[in-house]
């Protein structure tokens, strides 16, 4: 491992700081710390009780650990089980949980804890948003990708036939309790769909960040503290973001680089495991870098280098790659139409003018996205 970035080295374990006034929370980033969840949240919501909401192979996994933290600290605590995967992101398994939550008479001052990915944190989250108009949440999160990214800033929600999260809400945990300890048991392909948006934020704004990256992506992968540092600095650039701009009224889109290509895809292929979010990042985030080139914004050899380090990562880089039916122009602009940055009826991307240098980039003309799309299923 190479001396990290000056600005980015971590300790063995960090705390950040999302700072939104009464609503600050901290993130804990740990090796172990699920032992201490129980306690950290105990001090910040005396006398709550838990729910906590997680899937079926987290909870074989971790939620004894979580519980006897909890029961240590004198929090009472049942559990809510979803299955694995997207599909859980749904209409129907959202109404069964709030049926529970209610038939439990869980109040306000009650703690929504999500234990698990990115998948129960925008779920347990909603359902935290919404119940009695609003109960205390927590997360738990259990994947890199949940880790870096969806267990901070406070998007929740659920996906409609019409595509991806278009029902939800915003609303912040009062604590994040990232154990990375817990990663331990996640699977090579899961770690790599969340490794795409560890690069997401060295690609949008942090160009050491990125290079050191590229020098140190097997350590990052490995363990220790080069993924400690990953995790923190991942956190830091987000915590950053949606402190300044926490709804998405302006610069917050920047962290959607590569969403709208990955959301059409995801969409496309039934939110299936034919490709987990990430990936649909990883592919999404290649495709902005080659639409810019096609624009006439960004140099090829800057795409190239994107594409190479996603590709050493495990990820896939173009339509190709994804196992299945070949997906149709058409489907993919009616889910790109749908996208929650159109403006007007008309496209915003986050495009780039090199590595570190993404923008937010509005009105662009349908016709270019679906013309460049014809390109990229020829690939
Ligand atoms: N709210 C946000 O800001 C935000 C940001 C990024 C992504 N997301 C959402 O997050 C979701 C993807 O999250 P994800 O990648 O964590 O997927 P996920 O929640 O589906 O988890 C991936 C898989 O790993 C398993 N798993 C989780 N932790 C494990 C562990 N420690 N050991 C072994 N297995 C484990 C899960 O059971 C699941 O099968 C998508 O729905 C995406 O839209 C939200
Ligand atoms: O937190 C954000 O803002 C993001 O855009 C982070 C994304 O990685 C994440 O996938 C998010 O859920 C996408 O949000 P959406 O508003 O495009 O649904
Ligand atoms: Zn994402």
């Amino acid at each position: 491992m190479t001396a990290p970035l000056a600005a980015s080295v971590a300790a063995a374990e960090d705390t950040v700081t999302v700072a939104l006034g009464e609503r600050s929370y901290d993130i804990l980033i740990g090796d172990g710390l699920i032992h201490r969840a129980g306690a950290e949240v105990a001090a910040r919501l005396p006398g709550a009780r838990a729910v906590i909401i997680t899937d079926e192979n987290v909870a074989g996994l971790h939620l004894a650990a979580l519980r006897e933290s909890l029961a240590d600290a004198g929090i009472e605590n049942e559990v809510l089980t979803v299955a694995p995967g997207e599909a859980s992101k749904s209409f129907s398994v959202y109404q069964d949980l709030v049926g529970h939550v209610l038939e439990a008479r869980l109040e306000r001052g009650d703690v929504v804890v999500a234990l698990g990915g990115g998948v129960v944190g925008d779920l347990a989250g909603f359902v935290a948003a919404t119940v009695r108009r609003g109960m205390q949440f927590v997360q738990v999160p259990t994947t890199l990708l949940a880790q870096v990214d969806s267990s901070v800033g406070g998007k929740t929600g659920i996906n409609a036939p019409q595509g991806k999260n278009l029902v939800g809400a915003f609303y912040q945990p009062a604590l994040v309790v990232a154990d990375t300890a817990s990663l331990s048991t996640l699977p090579p392909r899961q770690f790599a769909s969340g490794y795409a948006e560890v690069a997401k934020y060295g690609l949008i704004d942090d160009p050491k960040f990125f290079g050191w990256l590229e020098r140190d992506r097997e350590a990052v992968f490995a363990g220790g503290q080069a993924r400690i540092s990953a995790i923190a600095t991942s956190c830091k650039a987000k915590a950053r973001v949606v402190a300044a701009d926490e709804r998405e009224g302006g610069v917050r889109a920047l962290l959607n680089l590569g969403h709208t290509f990955g959301h059409a895809l995801e969409g496309a292929t039934g939110f299936s495991d034919r490709l987990f979010h990430g990936e649909g990042v990883a592919v999404g985030m290649c495709q902005a870098f080659r639409f810019s080139v096609r624009m006439g914004l960004c140099s090829p050899g800057d795409a190239d280098r994107v594409e190479a380090h996603l590709k050493a990562a495990g990820l896939p880089t173009r339509i190709s790659d994804i196992p299945g039916d070949v997906l149709a122009v058409e489907r993919l602009m009616t889910l790109i139409a749908q996208d929650k940055k159109v403006t007007r009826g008309t496209l915003t991307f986050v495009l780039a003018r090199g590595i570190g240098k993404s923008f937010i980039a509005r009105d662009i003309a349908a016709d270019d996205v679906a013309a460049f799309l014809v390109e990229e299923l020829k690939k």
